[in-house]
């Protein structure tokens, strides 16, 4: 990396080790097309903007990387260059796992600061812009240290210590697309509406580069984002599953998260556009959903069995009444919202479904969506308590064959209160679990709303399967093991056909 515009050799295959490189088992060959630099005393910092050719589609990604003399402690370089143990040797790190990067990120937002490209795609005549956007209200931070997140994350976020005040979390997209990221504009606007259900928020990046591919052959698009960080919280998902596993009650907090949700969607559709749903926009909805229906059944042929039924409900939901269109959380599960003890619920990732192109994902759109996510995540935690049971009393089996004669049936899992539960006891209780908690988080989500939603259980069938649909393909791609969650709601839901009469009767 001696110029700005060079990046090192085995960049390439460091980008594909990494969990948000899109193209698994691929290796990326990269393009570069532009970045940034910022010079600090002992580290220069440079953003490397790479268009990946190795995938069937290209696409852009933020690579963000620091070159020091002097080795970080406790930090593996991407690469080295020049010559070990000479002048010139230099440590080449992945900008996030610096302190170094995520201070300099903090003071572009917090400052409003303005930069511009100075590496050779500049001299060509193309200038990437990069302007930094404080929070009004956002106070400035003297950064301690800094460390990255861990887990399983479509981009990279990192955790900042400062001297007074709570932590902070940047998170740099790593796939950049052009327009708004709605993770940054919704979150924004709902912070800035005063409402404590989001993270407070500190300010964001954008940036510009060039685009072929627009009118103008220039893209502009959110890099990064900063927002309070909520220390030693646990996600729904882990506390709901938690719960339901030691069958404890949780419907007071599913109401809750009812409510909050309810809020959430008040407050947006008063800071944002909103439109009555017209017959296009209900004509394009189901457009959208077939073409779904259609991808999902060549993707997971089992689904084929319930085509018809799925298309009754989506011709039944098209004659629907239709409430008005806003903008929404976008792909709203348990695992988007934290448990905050003397605070309640507060929702994150606000980016929308990551299979979904950008440019949709700030379309005005039904706040049934987002209920109909959280109502299959609830069927998703029933699920997982049932698989985890099944695996927990085979490992028990396995390790004391002599008493499986007896054990298979009612093949024992240990509960950690009331010693051996079976499988299917287990798995019918976390049934009941879940049908406590949908019913507790609609109620509390029409107190709120005043959207009566066993009113529109029809047309909320219809998200939910479209959302089950989606699901089935994210398994079928990501967790092959987990596939019969999704497809065992789709068979249940099938069953709501309006042609079966079934609608009639009350169900959850
Ligand atoms: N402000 C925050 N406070 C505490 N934890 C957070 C915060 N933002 C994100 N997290 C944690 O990081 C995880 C990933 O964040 P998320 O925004 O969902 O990133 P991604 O889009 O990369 O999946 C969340 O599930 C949560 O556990
Ligand atoms: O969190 P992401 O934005 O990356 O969302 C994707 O991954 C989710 C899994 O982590 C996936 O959610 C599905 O599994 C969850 C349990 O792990 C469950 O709670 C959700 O209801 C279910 O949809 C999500 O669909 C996908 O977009």
């Amino acid at each position: 990396m001696s110029t700005e515009a060079s990046i090192p050799e085995n960049l390439p295959q460091w980008v594909a080790a990494q969990r948000w490189y899109a193209d698994k088992g691929s290796i990326p060959r990269f393009e570069r097309i532009g970045g940034w630099r910022i010079d600090r005393p002992a580290v220069v910092i440079t953003t490397h903007y790479l268009l990946d050719h190795g995938a069937g589609r290209a696409t852009l990604y933020q690579v963000p990387l620091t070159e020091r003399a002097e080795q970080l402690e406790g930090v593996l370089p991407v690469a080295t260059i020049g010559d070990a143990g000479t002048a010139s040797e230099r440590f080449i790190y992945d900008a996030p796992a610096d302190p170094a990067y995520a201070e300099a990120l903090l003071e572009v937002m917090l400052s409003n600061s303005e930069l511009a490209d100075s590496s050779p795609e500049a001299s060509a005549g193309t200038i990437n812009t990069v302007s930094g956007h404080r929070q009004p209200g956002a106070a400035p931070v003297e950064v301690t240290g800094s460390h990255v997140l861990r887990g399983e994350q479509s981009n990279t976020s990192i955790i900042v210590d400062v001297v007074s005040g709570p932590p902070v979390i940047i998170k740099v997209f790593r796939a950049l697309h052009h327009g708004e990221n709605p993770d940054v504009t919704l979150q924004s606007a709902i912070a800035a509406a005063g409402s404590a259900l989001v993270p407070r928020s500190i300010g964001a990046i954008e940036g510009s580069w060039s685009d072929s591919g627009r009118p103008n052959g220039r893209a502009t698009g959110h890099l990064a984002f900063a927002q309070e960080f909520l220390p030693g919280v646990e996600d729904a998902w882990r506390v709901a599953l938690q719960s339901a596993e030691a069958d404890e009650d949780f419907t007071a907090k599913a109401h809750k998260l009812g409510v909050a949700t309810a809020e959430v969607h008040s407050v947006l559709a008063a800071a944002l556009p909103t439109r009555v749903a017209t017959s296009a926009d209900i004509d394009a909805t189901l457009a959208s959903m077939r073409l779904r229906h259609a991808a999902a059944e060549a993707e997971v042929p089992s689904l084929a069995e319930y085509h018809v039924a799925i298309e009754h409900i989506y011709e039944a939901a098209r004659l629907a009444s239709w409430p008005a269109l806003q903008r929404i959380h976008g792909d709203y599960h348990l695992g988007q919202v934290l448990w905050v003890h003397g605070r309640g619920w507060v929702l994150l990732d606000f980016e929308g479904e990551p299979m979904r192109p950008m440019a949709e994902r700030s379309e005005l759109d039904l706040t049934l969506r987002d209920v109909a996510g959280m109502l299959r995540s609830f069927d998703y935690v029933a699920g997982s308590v049932a698989q985890n049971a099944l695996v927990a009393a085979s490992a028990l089996a396995a390790s004391a064959p002599a008493a499986s004669a007896s054990a298979s049936a009612s093949a024992s899992a240990t509960s950690p209160t009331d010693g051996p539960v079976s499988p299917a006891a287990a798995a019918s209780s976390a049934v009941r679990w879940a049908e406590a908690a949908r019913l507790a988080f609609m109620d509390g989500y029409t107190e709120r709303s005043g959207f009566d939603l066993r009113a529109h259980r029809l047309l909320l069938d219809a998200f939910e399967i479209d959302k089950a649909l989606y699901e089935a393909v994210y398994e079928a791609r990501n967790r092959p093991a987990w596939i019969d969650i999704p497809v065992s709601a789709i068979g249940r839901l099938a069953a709501h056909d309006p042609a079966s009469g079934v609608h009639n009767a009350e169900y959850i």
